[in-house]
């Protein structure tokens, strides 16, 4: 196995990996002009068939920084069946001419050869592992990719360990390692353990981080797929336990305590401080400013802005007549998506915080009610959703049954907000019911967010924010 800075390589390549990226899910966001890409960082992790490739490519944004991506290409002269699904390109000249260009992240040959390579010790140019736990790396076990393929990527080894590769590296300190590093290191039982963290040292990427190992959480199903499956069955009349209030909030209630926990850590572990009335004021601005940006995109959000606008200027008045405010390190981007529910209880995951939002702006410090109110959010995402399922499923369309199960859902959206809003106050967390001012603001902020991310990738979903704003804009006090 060799590890070699191996710049020429990559540019045979370029002309069949630029149209893929653009069919990358996490390329989509991004965005850039492919006519001029740069490569950073290559390596040829593994130099005999199949061949392993790591590259961080350099894209030029309008504004004339540059967004980095990262790769693992896989080389093979023939590309077997079970691979057919990963392949980019046949390969147009140079050292591989003719061999197919394929994702690396799908074959679990090379992510085990990968894994190996990471464990051997010693300086290298390509990437390289920087180990939180003390026991060795369990190089033996049997790689997987994970289907979920959003903002990153991630291969699973043996159940036990997720490798996740951040898709779009930034140069600077990693909030999400920062953070699961200082949950670690706390023990915190709500997150999963920090394994290590892939760095490179390569010219021009010194410092990068690129992925992380993490303890693999197993579960059936994630907290967005658990609450629908509950949702679904509460309108149908399938909980037979309590047919029409649904059996969640015992749940949701623990969540509310698992964040609370969490949270609890986050300000042990980094600094908290009082945000002062004039900060408030100027975040209330900035958030106006994000609704102004947001409603140029989404212009269904224009009738709101004096509304919801109005709802910021309340924040900013109630800070202003003296009542604290507090800011310090948080998920960032909570919802029911990012909490799986295990043997041992409901356990955080993915702290990099709102992918639309930029790398400063995640890095700020927030009031924890900032995921309150992701969370509060989730659960009307998951009652509107299951809600839009069952009438698709249903063959009865009677206006009667119809309203009867929008009734239900938005019981069931009222009911686990408030087991989840106990469930953070019980466990110490400071209480949303006593601050309902900035739980608002904070909702119409995400709403907000939620409409631009949804215009922007799921066109179809936009609906369920917007209804939101439109309830948010009409509740004033
Ligand atoms: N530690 C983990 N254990 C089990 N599954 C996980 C773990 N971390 C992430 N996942 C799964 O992978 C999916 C994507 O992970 P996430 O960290 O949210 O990535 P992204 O940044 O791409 O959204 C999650 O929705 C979850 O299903
Ligand atoms: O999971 P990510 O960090 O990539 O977060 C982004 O995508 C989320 C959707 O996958 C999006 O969440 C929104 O939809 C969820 C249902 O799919 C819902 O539970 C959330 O409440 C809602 O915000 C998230 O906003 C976005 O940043």
């Amino acid at each position: 196995m060799t590890v070699a800075v191996a710049e020429p390589v990559l540019e045979p390549l370029l002309p069949a990996l630029t149209p893929w990226l653009r069919t990358r899910r996490w390329f989509g966001a991004g965005g850039g002009a492919l006519d001029s890409v740069r490569p950073v960082v290559v390596s040829v992790v593994h130099d005999e068939a199949p061949v392993l490739v790591h590259a961080v490519l350099g894209v030029p944004r309008p504004d004339g920084t540059e967004q980095l991506y990262q790769l693992f290409l896989g080389l093979r002269r023939a590309l077997p069946a079970r691979l057919a699904g990963a392949a980019i390109a046949t390969v147009p000249e140079g050292r591989w001419q003719g061999w197919t260009l394929y994702e690396a992240t799908e074959d679990a040959a090379l992510m085990g050869v990968l894994l190996r390579s990471l464990a051997v010790r010693g300086r290298r140019d390509g990437p390289r592992l920087e180990r939180t736990s003390a026991h060795p790396l369990p190089v033996g076990l049997v790689p997987r990719p994970l289907s979920a393929d959003q903002s990153n990527s991630a291969v699973v080894y043996g159940d036990r360990l997720l490798f996740k590769i951040y898709r779009r590296p930034e140069p600077g300190p990693h909030l999400e390692v920062e953070a699961l590093r200082a949950l670690t290191e706390r023990h915190c039982a709500r997150t999963p353990a920090l394994h290590g963290t892939l760095y490179t040292d390569a010219p021009g990427g010194e410092r990068l981080v690129l992925g992380m190992f993490e303890e693999f959480l197993p579960v059936e199903a994630d907290g967005w797929q658990s609450a629908l499956r509950q949702v679904g069955d509460c309108l149908e009349g399938r909980d037979s336990a309590a047919p029409v209030t649904g059996g969640f909030t015992a749940h949701a209630r623990a969540l509310g305590e698992a964040v609370a926990e969490v949270h609890a850590v986050l300000a042990d572990a980094f600094p908290r401080t009082r945000v002062t009335p004039e900060e408030v004021a100027e975040e209330a601005r900035l958030m106006k400013r994000r609704l102004r940006l947001a409603a140029a995109e989404v212009p269904a959000l224009d009738r709101y802005r004096g509304r919801i606008g109005a709802l910021y200027d309340d924040y900013a008045r109630h800070a202003g007549r003296g009542c604290p405010v507090f800011a310090q390190r948080v998920h960032g981007d909570l919802h029911l998506g990012q909490v799986l529910p295990t043997a041992d209880g409901w356990r955080l995951i993915d702290f990099e915080g709102e992918p639309d939002r930029s790398a400063a702006e995640r890095a700020e410090p927030q009031p924890v009610l900032r995921d309150v109110a992701g969370m509060l959010r989730s659960f009307d995402y998951a009652a509107q959703t299951g809600l839009a399922a069952v009438r698709k499923r249903s063959a009865d369309r009677t206006p009667g049954l119809r309203l009867r199960h929008a009734r239900r859902a938005e019981a069931w959206a009222i009911r686990n907000r408030r087991a989840f809003i106990a469930g953070y106050a019980g466990a110490g967390g400071a209480d949303p019911r006593c601050h309902p001012v900035p739980l608002r603001a904070f909702e119409a902020d995400k709403a907000v967010y939620e409409a631009v991310y949804e215009a922007r990738h799921r066109p179809d979903w936009l609906g369920i924010p917007l209804t939101a704003v439109h309830r948010l804009a009409g509740v004033r006090g």
